[in-house]
């Protein structure tokens, strides 16, 4: 994609979901680089906050080296109320997450940022979702699937984790890693 002053666009992400959500809006980026951003919550940190601080740190990140492009960064949080849940990296990880989730409601809040000429533009995305109750053979027969490594909070709701879904109010595409219509605003699509 070319903007009209002819840069770049570089996709500041490692995620494959954010390339293929990216192509819905029928765009390749030039470039993909992954960006290297120490993850953890400060103490106490909000999750909107959190969630923004490291969008932009993943932007600023990429455009250090690339200061010529436009750079599309965001990050993804699940949240209950002031707590954050983790990027589940860990079976033990994924199993506390989806029994914290089970029979509640979180927020999944993605952040989107777009870096041009040192400045940010930024787009904060909140989904409502409510979980079912879920079953210890729910949990095992997730944990089975493996498809909640990586994801934050331990689903992934493109995925078997569907079924879990009882209500969902937002943005689907900003649950799955990038809000399509609000990344199309900033991309003056
Ligand atoms: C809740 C949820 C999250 N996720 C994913 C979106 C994000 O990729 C991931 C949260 O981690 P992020 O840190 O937002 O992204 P990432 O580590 O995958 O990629 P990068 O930082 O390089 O951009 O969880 C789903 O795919 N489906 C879901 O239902």
């Amino acid at each position: 994609m070319r903007t009209s002053a002819n840069r770049g666009l570089v996709l500041a992400s490692a995620s494959p979901r954010r390339l293929e959500l990216l192509a819905q809006l029928g765009l390749t980026p030039d470039l993909i680089r992954t960006p290297d951003v120490d993850e953890t919550p400060v103490r106490g940190e909000l999750p909107r906050v959190y969630a923004k601080r490291i969008a932009q740190a993943k932007a600023l990140a990429v455009a250090g080296s690339l200061p010529d492009n436009l750079i599309l960064a965001a990050d993804t949080v699940v949240s209950v109320g002031r707590r954050i849940l983790p990027k589940a990296e860990t079976e033990e990880q994924a199993r506390q997450c989806l029994g914290f989730l089970s029979g509640r409601r979180h927020r999944v809040l993605t952040a989107v940022v777009l870096a041009e000429d040192g400045k940010l533009r930024e787009k904060l995305v909140e989904t409502v979702v409510i979980f079912a109750r879920l079953s210890k053979p729910d949990i095992d027969a997730y944990i089975a699937s493996g498809e909640w490594r990586g994801k934050a909070g331990g689903y992934a709701i493109q995925g078997k984790a569907a079924r879990f879904i009882r209500y969902i109010a937002g943005s689907y595409s900003g649950v799955v890693g990038l809000p399509l219509h609000e990344t199309a605003q900033l991309l003056g699509l």
